[in-house]
């Protein structure tokens, strides 16, 4: 076989078994074993979860964010909301690649060729039950409580007041124990059934730490076609059961919320002197248990003049006003003054780089997301705040949407009574 070709490897027959989930499983087992980092994703509207292990730690660290033209090179990007050596952005090399869909064979890169084969032999090795999944080294961020996170919204609103800032969107972490034997992997399983619309995804890395979440949010995609897409999601409200999303009714702070980060992306469009884009919405959107307001946009690459625009406007994008705020600058210098706690990858970004082929890149807000530690979860979550903001409501909101994860270690803990 020519050295730069992928190779595949055939499943042996007696060892794990037929399961596409006990083989991506028993895969996991292999890469946790080697203390290998590993992504775990399955995309909204799939049915089927997909597994990367990269070769080594060392290879996965990056200095910039990926770019998202075919001929980049492929793997699965995993960027912290602000980057700093407590928390390396990271893009793992697609070195050994499973999709479920297709759960006969395992996917190995020319540079992972050396793994092949203790591959081949973990293979018929008997699957392992326990796993032992990677914690971060920083201390436990700090968890607002009630007051302080309401004093957080009322400084916020202040300086909107002020007119430092025009948007700010101000999040806490929180700490839930865990339920007894959680398994991350079937809590992968639950989230995906649970939110079959949101990108769920579980990525581990050693040192880093192991990073559960369902969120709802594009930051940058190109698909095959050549459209790239980016869309403004903001404004909160409960779903009622059984609600049809568009007969929500919103209120001005929402509108007005939402329209500031559809307007950030025009601006961003504009920078690049990029006027052939299409614009729709808002729309009313569930997530979960939550509505939002959406506008979604798209632009086709093969009608202008743009070659690099996924990876252009990647790199303007992050932090969208949707997590940090408007201007950029001086939101993300109010919240690195008043927040309080470290965000870590929570509201930074993840997702597949052209996989599973070259061309298409889906990358993700990392939104409605845990870490998990030894005996508990750190659940994470945020709101927009404008002039309008009632600190009460939004202490609200984050409480709703700490429910996406909690909900599904309530639902552990009663399986596993
Ligand atoms: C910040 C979060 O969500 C973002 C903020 C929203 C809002 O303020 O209404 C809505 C969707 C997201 O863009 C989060 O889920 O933590």
């Amino acid at each position: 076989m020519p050295p730069n070709e992928l190779r595949q490897l055939a499943w042996p027959v007696a060892a794990v078994g037929p399961s596409a989930m006990a083989r991506l499983r028993h895969l996991a087992a292999g890469a946790l074993r080697t203390s290998r980092p590993l992504a775990v994703w399955r995309e909204p509207g799939a049915s089927h979860p997909r597994l990367l292990v990269a070769r080594t730690l060392e290879d996965a660290y990056t200095g910039l964010p990926p770019a998202l033209d075919a001929a980049a090179p492929a793997g699965f990007a995993f960027f912290p909301f602000r980057d700093s050596d407590h928390n390396p952005a990271l893009f793992l090399p697609a070195d050994v690649c499973f999709d479920a869909a297709r759960p006969d064979t395992v996917t190995v890169a020319p540079a992972a060729r050396s793994l092949v084969p203790a591959l081949t032999a973990w293979l018929t090795t008997a699957p392992v039950e326990q796993l032992a999944w990677p914690y971060s080294t920083q201390p436990v961020p700090h968890t607002a409580t009630r007051a302080e996170y309401t004093h957080l919204v009322s400084t916020g609103v202040a300086a909107i007041e002020a007119k430092a800032v025009v948007k700010v969107v101000s999040s806490r972490a929180a700490r839930y124990p865990l339920p007894a034997g959680f398994d991350p992997l079937a809590a992968f399983a639950e989230l995906s059934e649970k939110y079959p619309q949101a990108f769920v995804s579980l990525v581990s890395v050693p040192g880093v730490g192991t990073w559960l979440g369902a969120t709802p949010e594009v930051l940058a995609e190109v698909t095959p076609d050549g459209t790239f897409r980016t869309m403004a999601l903001a404004g909160t409200q409960p779903r009622i059961p059984s609600q049809v999303p568009n007969t929500a009714i919103w209120r001005q702070k929402e509108i007005e919320e939402q329209a500031l980060v559809a307007r950030y992306i025009v601006n961003c469009f504009k920078q690049l002197r990029l006027r052939e884009y299409d614009e729709t919405g808002p729309r009313t959107v569930a997530a979960g248990e939550l509505l939002h307001l959406r506008t979604d946009f798209e632009v086709n690459l093969r009608q202008v003049p743009f070659p690099n625009l996924g990876t252009d406007m990647l790199r303007l994008l992050h932090p969208t006003s949707a997590v940090g705020g408007m201007p950029k600058q001086a939101a993300l210098d109010f919240l690195y003054q008043h927040e309080g706690y470290d965000r870590a990858y929570y509201s930074g970004f993840l997702g597949p780089v052209n996989l599973p082929t070259a061309g298409i890149s889906r990358l993700y807000v990392n939104l409605r997301c845990l870490q998990l530690r030894p005996t508990e979860a750190i659940l994470y979550a945020g709101t927009g705040l404008t002039v309008d903001s009632d600190p009460d409501r939004e202490w609200q909101e984050t409480e709703l949407k700490l429910t996406t994860m909690g909900a599904v270690l309530h639902t552990m803990t009663t399986s596993s009574n």
